[in-house]
C-alpha cells in the first residue's frame, strides 16, 4: 500500500504530515513512527503528524516523537498545519483544542490556557512551580509549565553557552518527572526578547520548539522578566508569543511545506 506525506517544517523543526482525514491508516504504532522518522534509514524527520477525523473539532491532530511516543502538543507542527489546511480551523490534539489561522507564509495559532501546578505539569511531588528547588550542574531554581506538553525552564545569563547536548537528556529522564519533559534553556535579551535552546523530549535539540517558545515566553512574563508579546529567537529563527495573565497562549511564526512524496507501509510495518 503507498501512503502519501508531506514533508513540512517550522523553523527547522521538521515534520513528516499524513493527512488520514478522508483515507483511513492502518493502525500506527510508535515502531512504525520511529522508523519513519529515522533519518538514516527513514524519512526523517523530529516528529511524524497524522491528520484524522474529529467528533469534537474540524480534524484531529496526532503527533509523534522521533523515538516513536505520541505527545500531546507540538506547536511548530500546528502552524504547518494551520498552512497545509489552508483556511481557520479548530484542531483535537492530546493536549486540547487548538486554534489555527493561517497567514502569510506561516500561522497563528491560540495554543489554549497554559497549567501551572505541579501535578498538571506533572511533577513526581509537590513543589512551587514558579520556583523550583532543584539543580542540575549550573542550572537551576527552574520552572515548570504544561502548555499541552510538559516543559522545564531554566533562565541563565548566556543560553548559547550551556552545553544541552550534555545536560539536556540527564533532566529530560529525571524522575522529577514521571512523563519525562521538554527541557528550555533562556536568556533575556530584552524586555520583549528571549533567546531560547530545547532539548525536546522524545527527540532531542531540535532547531525550534513551538511550545517550548510558548511555555518559555509565559514563564519569563510569569517571572516579571519580559512582557507580552515576547520574540523568542531560536536556533531555527523567532517566534512571537503573546500571553495575558489567565488567558490563552497565541503563538505567530512561519511554516514551510518542504516536498511530497509516498511510501511502501510494508517497508515500515
Ligand atoms: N517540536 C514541538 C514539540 C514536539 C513534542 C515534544 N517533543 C514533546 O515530547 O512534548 C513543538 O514545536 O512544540
Amino acid at each position: 500500500m503507498r501512503i502519501p506525506f508531506i514533508k513540512m517544517h517550522g523553523l527547522g523543526n521538521d515534520f513528516v504530515v499524513l493527512d488520514a482525514r478522508e483515507t483511513a491508516l492502518p493502525a500506527i504504532t510508535d515502531a512504525i513512527a520511529a522508523r519513519i522518522a529515522d533519518r538514516r534509514e527513514g524519512i526523517g524527520c523530529d516528529q511524524m503528524i497524522v491528520l484524522e477525523p474529529s467528533d469534537a473539532a474540524d480534524f484531529k491532530m496526532r503527533i509523534f516523537n522521533a523515538d516513536g511516543g505520541e505527545v500531546e502538543a507540538c506547536g511548530n507542527a500546528s502552524r504547518a498545519v494551520a498552512l497545509l489546511h489552508g483556511t481557520a480551523a479548530r484542531v483535537e490534539t492530546a493536549g486540547g483544542t487548538i486554534a489555527l489561522e493561517p497567514a502569510e507564509g506561516g500561522a497563528s495559532v491560540d495554543m489554549g490556557v497554559p497549567k501551572f501546578k505541579w501535578d498538571a505539569v506533572p511533577l513526581a511531588y509537590a513543589m512551587d512551580t514558579a520556583n523550583m528547588p532543584v539543580g542540575w550542574d549550573d542550572l537551576d531554581a527552574p520552572m515548570a509549565i504544561n502548555v499541552g506538553n510538559p516543559h522545564v525552564i531554566f533562565f541563565v545569563d548566556d543560553a548559547d553557552a550551556i552545553n544541552l547536548a550534555a545536560i539536556g537528556p540527564v533532566i529530560e529522564t529525571d524522575p522529577l518527572f514521571p512523563e519525562r519533559i521538554n527541557v528550555n534553556v533562556a536568556s533575556v535579551a530584552g524586555e520583549d526578547h528571549l533567546t531560547l535552546h530545547v532539548w525536546e523530549r522524545g527527540v532531542g535539540l531540535t532547531r525550534a520548539c513551538g511550545t517550548g517558545a510558548c511555555a518559555t515566553a509565559v514563564a519569563a512574563i510569569r517571572k516579571g522578566i519580559a512582557r507580552s508579546p515576547v520574540n523568542v529567537t531560536l536556533p531555527g529563527g523567532d517566534l512571537t508569543i503573546a500571553w495575558e495573565q489567565g488567558g490563552s497562549i497565541r503563538m505567530t511564526g512561519p511554516a514551510t511545506e518542504a516536498y511530497r512524496g509516498s511510501f511502501e507501509w510494508d517497508d515500515y510495518s
